[in-house]
Formats: structure tokens, sequence, C-alpha cells
């Protein structure tokens, strides 16, 4: 442009945008990655879950499911779980730079935060309208539950589905807080926790400025205490596992997936392929 076009003091504009851009276009990069990998694995689409809300199920179906041996029920459920974490797995080997941390490191990850992930994704398939969450292909209520024998894990993972949707993240935030739930350098025995802390900063510097330029910054400090939930609900989930295999030990390995076992028991190592 012709000097009386130029915008004034362009030199101090350009070069604050210089030194800030690569930040931003690398924050911006991280940012489309883990959304791309959420969208890729995220199982079910929010639009899938919702347009199956209708399917509620039956008085009938209630008391069969209430009929159920505390084995079985716990059976479905693990393979439910198995089923669902194994697509966090591959979630998280989408992440940029998930997969150049040591697999030491990677399986500490994933065995502190798969959990935790599968939570927040579930808060996708709870409908808070009526309560119910979506379970073997139709919608239910607590008392679908009945016969596992842990009402107070399950009335708080429906509590800490409701609170979480009265939050109406978008799966762009979903795809971003799970990624810094992941992430996190806190967990036990990792190897590399300073490299740990590196991309989980970078992923949630790109999760605040996702929520600053969408006006969602109040959102952080509630998420914070979402984090606390899901740690006391992981170890609650953990402790009602526990008590339920002390009363069948040998149940363990013929009633629950490998994964679910090497995940949730101290039992000897299976594979995370
Ligand atoms: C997570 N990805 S997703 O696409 O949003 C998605 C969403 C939902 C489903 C199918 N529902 C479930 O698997 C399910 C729903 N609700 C539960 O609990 C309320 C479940 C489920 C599996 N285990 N448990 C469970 C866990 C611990 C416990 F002590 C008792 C039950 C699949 C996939």
């Amino acid at each position: 442009p012709s000097p009386d076009q130029q915008p004034v003091n362009a030199p101090g504009l350009t070069c604050r945008l210089l030194c800030v851009l690569p930040s931003l276009l690398s924050s911006d990069c991280l940012t489309a990655n883990i959304v791309k990998s959420h969208r890729e694995t995220c199982q079910y689409r929010v639009e899938e879950l919702q347009a199956l809300r209708w399917k509620v199920f039956s008085r009938e179906e209630v008391l069969a499911y209430q009929s159920k041996s505390v084995e079985e029920m716990w059976q479905r459920c693990a393979y439910r779980l198995t089923d669902s974490i194994q697509y966090v797995v591959e979630f998280a080997k989408r992440i940029d730079g998930f997969l150049e941390l040591s697999q030491n490191d990677q399986i500490v990850l994933l065995k502190g935060g798969s959990l935790e992930v599968v939570l927040v994704r579930m808060c996708r398939s709870f409908n808070p309208d009526n309560g119910t969450v979506f379970f073997e292909g139709k919608y239910g209520g607590t008392e679908v539950f009945k016969s596992l024998g842990c009402n107070d894990l399950i009335a708080s993972i429906f509590e800490f589905s409701q609170s979480l949707c009265a939050l109406h993240l978008s799966e762009q935030e979903v795809a971003l807080f799970t990624a810094v739930v992941l992430l996190n350098p806190e967990r036990a025995w990792l190897q590399d926790k300073e490299k740990v802390a590196r991309l989980h900063s970078h992923v949630d510097v790109a999760f605040k400025n996702t929520l600053q330029r969408s006006h969602r910054d109040t959102m952080l400090s509630k998420l914070s205490q979402k984090t606390l939930q899901l740690k006391s609900l992981c170890l609650l989930h953990i402790d009602r596992l526990r008590s339920f295999l002390e009363l069948r030990p040998l149940l363990a390995h013929s009633l629950f997936p490998p994964l679910y076992h090497e995940l949730f028991t101290d039992g000897p190592d299976a594979p995370l392929e």
C-alpha cells in the first residue's frame, strides 16, 4: 500500500504478531489435531446418541436387568467400558506428541486417565431431561444398574454426568478437555514428567485460547472442579471393583477382558496394543 495507506505503527504491530504468531499457529494446529483425533475416535457421535434418546428401556427390560446376577452385570459393564477405553487409547495415539513419549509413560497416562476420559465422553450419552444414560442400545436410569450392588458409585456417575451436561460442552471443548485430562503430568510413576508437563501445557494453552475466543473463560474454574470429581469417581470405581473381586478371586481372569483387568486390578500385564 502507498505510504498514506500504511496502517499506523505497522512495524510494532507486525513485530508483535510475528512474535506471538508461531505459538498461536502451533496452538491452533494442536487444537485442530486434538479435535480431529476426538472426532475420529469418539465411538458414538453426539448426534447419534441424541437421536437415540427416545429409545428408553421398558419396565420389563429394567426388571430383566435387575434380575441378572451381580457377576453378569459387572461383566457387561466391564466389556462396555473396555470397548470405550479402546477408543480412548486410539484417541491418545493420535494426539501430536503422545507417541513421542516413552512407552512406559504412554501406559502410565492411559492407566491413570482412560476411565476419566470415558466418563467425560459419556456425558454426551446422558439425557439430563429424564436422568437416563445410553447403555446396551437404549436409555435407562440408575435402576438399570441396581443388581451391580454399588448404588453409590452409580449415583455418583449419574450426578457427574448431570453436572457436566449442565456446562453444555461443545465437541471441541470435550476434545480439548479430555486431552488435558489424559496428559496429566501428576500421574504417579511417570519417567519423564517434564516432557509430559510440556505437552500438557501446550494442550492447556490451546484449550484456554479456544475458550477465550468463544468467551467461555468462566468454564476453566468449573472444569478444574470436574477433574477433582473425576479422580474420586475413578477411585470409587476401583474400590467397588476390588471389593467385588475380593469375594470372587478366581473370577477376574475369566469374567473381565484382559485390558480391563490390566487397567483396574493389580494383576499381571496385558497388552495395551
Ligand atoms: C464413551 N464413548 S460414548 O460414545 O460416549 C459411549 C457412551 C455410552 C456407551 C454405552 N454405555 C455404557 O457403556 C455405560 C453407561 N453407563 C454406565 O454406568 C452408568 C456404564 C456404562 C458402561 N459401564 N458403566 C458402568 C461403569 C461403572 C459402574 F460401576 C457401573 C456401570 C458407549 C459409548
